[in-house]
Formats: C-alpha cells, sequence, structure tokens
C-alpha cells in the first residue's frame, strides 16, 4: 500500500510512505522498510538508516549511542541492559551497507522490497544482512514485552562500510574507547544461506591476500623474438598460480568433509600493461585474489609465492594490496560456554549446525582479532545463497522464524552464568 504524501509534507522524505499492510506480521513491515532506505555503496545514505534506527531504540526503550569512527561514518548502538551489568556482554553485530546492483538484471526494484504471492521478499540486502539486523531487533522487542530481563547486557552494533572492507567501520570501532566499553564477551555476526534444512555456522574466516606481480622484461619491436619478455615471465607466473588454484579445486572436489573454507582459492582479478601492438613491454602486472583458510601456515605460502615468482625469472616482484594475517577461529567445542548455549539453544529447536570457515572476509575478522569470540550466523535454511547477487530474497517465514531463534540464542547466550575471569 503506498501513500504519496504532498510536496512539503514535514514526513515527506522524497519516496513514497508505506503504512502497514493489515494482513502484514509487523516485523516483515519494518524489514521491508528497512530495505527500501538507500544505503547502497558507494554512496550509501547513511544518515537515513541512522534515523532509522534511532526511532526503533526510542521505540524499545533502549540505550542509544552513535560514534562517528570516521567522518560520515557511524555507528549505532543500542544497549540493553542487562540485571548483572558488570558480566560481559553479548554483541549482536550488523552493517547496515548494502553491495550495488545491476538493476537490468532485476525482475524487481531491488529498493521496493517487493513481496511475492509465495511471501519472498525481493531486496538488495534481503539476505546480506539487512534480515539480520532487524531479525535482531524483533527478538528482543519480543523478549522484552514477555518481560523477560536476563544477567548479561546485550548490544546491538549497526556498522558502515561492511561491503567496502570495513576500514572506515568496524576497523575502526574496535580500536576506540566506546568498544571497549561494550566488555563483549561474545558476538554474532553474519553468515550465509543454507539451501537445505540446516543452518550454517562460521566460526572462522579465511585470510584475503590481494597482490599485484610486477613482471620486468626486455622491450622491443613487435616484430622480433626478443629474449626475457615480461609476458614471458607474467606467463611463468599465471601458470603456477592457476596450477596451485586447479590442485586446490581438486583437493575440494575430491574429499566431501571439505568445504570452500578448507582450501586456498586463487583467482586472477585484473591484468594490466603495455602500450601498443608493435611494442613489446617491459612492465606487464596480473592481480590475485587469494583465500587462505586458518590452517594454512602463512609464513610458509608466502614462502611458495616468492619461490613462484623467482622461478618466473628476474625482475619479479610481487606487492600486497590485502594482506590479512590474523587466524585467530572462535572455539566450537562443548567444554566453550559460549559454543554450549549457542549449540544448545540451537539443539533445543531442533536445528541441524554445520560449522565452516567463511569463504570470504566479514567485519567478524575485526572482532576476533581483538580477542573476542564471534560467530557468522544468518539463520536462512531452505534458501539459496544470493548474497550479492541479482534478485537477491528472502521468504517472510524464513525470516519470522529466524526472530524465534534468536530469541532462543539470546535467552541462552544472556544467561551464561559467570566465567572463571568475571570472577
Ligand atoms: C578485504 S575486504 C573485502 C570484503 C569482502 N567481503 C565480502 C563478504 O564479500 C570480500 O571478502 O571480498
Ligand atoms: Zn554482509
Ligand atoms: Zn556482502
Amino acid at each position: 500500500m503506498d501513500i504519496m504524501l504532498p510536496e512539503g509534507d514535514p514526513e515527506r522524505t522524497g519516496e513514497k510512505v508505506r503504512v502497514q499492510d493489515p494482513g502484514e506480521h509487523p516485523s516483515v513491515t519494518l524489514f521491508r522498510e528497512y530495505l527500501r532506505l538507500k544505503t547502497v555503496q558507494p554512496e550509501p545514505n547513511y544518515d537515513v538508516a541512522v534515523r532509522f534506527l534511532e526511532r526503533i531504540a526510542a521505540e524499545l526503550g533502549l540505550g542509544c549511542q552513535k560514534v562517528e569512527v570516521f567522518p560520515g561514518r557511524v555507528v549505532t548502538i543500542m544497549t540493553w541492559q542487562g540485571t548483572d551489568p558488570q558480566l560481559r556482554s553479548i554483541l549482536l553485530n550488523s552493517h547496515t551497507d548494502v553491495v550495488p546492483v545491476f538493476e537490468e538484471h532485476w525482475t524487481h526494484n531491488p529498493f521496493e522490497a517487493f513481496k511475492d504471492s509465495q511471501g519472498n521478499i525481493y531486496a538488495r540486502g534481503a539476505q546480506d544482512m539487512k534480515c539480520v539486523s532487524i531479525q535482531y531487533i524483533e527478538a528482543i522487542r519480543r523478549l522484552k514485552a514477555e518481560g523477560k530481563r536476563f544477567p548479561r547486557t546485550v548490544h546491538m552494533t549497526f556498522v558502515p562500510d561492511e561491503e567496502v572492507g570495513g576500514c572506515k567501520g568496524m576497523e575502526l570501532f574496535v580500536k576506540r574507547p566506546e568498544f571497549q566499553a561494550l566488555n563483549v564477551g561474545f558476538t554474532l555476526d553474519e553468515g550465509l544461506a543454507n539451501p537445505t534444512d540446516a543452518f550454517t555456522v562460521f566460526y572462522g574466516e579465511k585470510c584475503v591476500w590481494w597482490i599485484k606481480v610486477k613482471c620486468e622484461g626486455n622491450p622491443g619491436h613487435g616484430s622480433q623474438f626478443i629474449e626475457n619478455t615480461a609476458a614471458e615471465k607474467l606467463n611463468r607466473v599465471i601458470t603456477s598460480l592457476l596450477q596451485f588454484r586447479e590442485s586446490e579445486k581438486q583437493r575440494l572436489k575430491c574429499d566431501e568433509h571439505l568445504t570452500l573454507g578448507d582450501v586456498t582459492s586463487i583467482n586472477m582479478t585484473m591484468l594490466s600493461g603495455g602500450v601498443s601492438f608493435n611494442v613489446v613491454p617491459s612492465e606487464l602486472s596480473a592481480a590475485f585474489d587469494i583465500r587462505i583458510p586458518p590452517t594454512v601456515n602463512l609464513q610458509a605460502f608466502e614462502e611458495q609465492l616468492t619461490v613462484w615468482c623467482r622461478a618466473a625469472g628476474e625482475g619479479v616482484t610481487y606487492k600486497f594490496y590485502q594482506k590479512y594475517m590474523d587466524q585467530t577461529v572462535t572455539c566450537t567445542e562443548e567444554s566453550d560456554p559460549w559454543w554450549k548455549a549457542f549449540s544448545g539453544a540451537c539443539r533445543d529447536m531442533h536445528m541441524t549446525l554445520k560449522c565452516e570457515i567463511f569463504p570470504a572476509a566479514t567485519d567478524s575478522r575485526f572482532i576476533r582479532a581483538a580477542g573476542h569470540p564471534a560467530l557468522g550466523f544468518s539463520p536462512m535454511n531452505h534458501t539459496p545463497v544470493l548474497l550479492h547477487d541479482h534478485n537477491e530474497y528472502l521468504n517472510e517465514q524464513v525470516f519470522l522464524r529466524g526472530i524465534e531463534i534468536y530469541a532462543c540464542l539470546l535467552t541462552s547466550l544472556a544467561s551464561v552464568p559467570p566465567l572463571p575471569v568475571e570472577g
């Protein structure tokens, strides 16, 4: 249902304003409202998201704090105080930005949050990860309405710029005193959908390495057999890296116990150099996106890279554009109180969990590197993985079940008895 407000109306935001569809669950309506906010990279409208979140905090009677970690980059924190606020808190993190769209490939406007007859809600951010933000909020709304209180404080952080690497978002926030003051014990952040009945839980992430290999060689006329050209060297480098890529691909294919998170992936993503068809260039470069599992020895892997480059000839060097080195993983053993609380609640709900390493990079890496356990979990089973894809959608029933799941998880996590370190 759309109502166009007249020009000059104080409520007018320049966009259509929706009112509640009488048959729709209010949590779904709120989700769709959030999906319509254009927090899309590369120019996200963060102001509108912060105002939306402030409104919700006021509605729920939650403390709300804003931390500008970089000009124009605000982290919004909502806090539900526990009955024993000295205890370490539960942090529910989500990012507010979404990735760009190729609108011509979408069957519905990606910022309309169109719902079809089966209840599938189409929008950029439906899976990644505006669903999770609203599920956290709605779980807390429900628990509060039931009069629940828990010993541990629960914080929700809504951070900018995850989709562009988090360097003006979570990476800065974890270094701030306001983050220290949250006294984090355990964190939940984003995961991925799972098309089966199971839910995937990510207890660690692969390290991102972005390298550019530069090959220098002899220049000359394009009609000659010049010795030691940049192209011959680059060809050797590419062959070495892509052969390794193939062996890792086969290793993954041949072992059903392995997932993408367990093997090293390499992709050549950019090629550059050259000036003219008939000039043999003195320099050519190739860029590689490499993702390395936490079980791989990073020093040994870098040594292998240098061997490949040295073997390609003189004047072959590489430069890092991303070199993530922290390989911290979160404990998933029954002896761990946080895992016990998380997995125990899932067991009570008869959920099947699949524990994996996240194949890409999320803000969880900054939280783990800061010394706090974090699980990547988006409660979306029976759902194809559509993050960053065209026609990203989430079914409203799956979304609503996710709220129940978070309500149960929070009840368990925020009631974890004091740990030995908490006295
Ligand atoms: C190094 S920052 C890049 C972050 C991005 N995250 C996702 C989830 O796509 C990635 O893994 O490429
Ligand atoms: Zn995300
Ligand atoms: Zn994303």
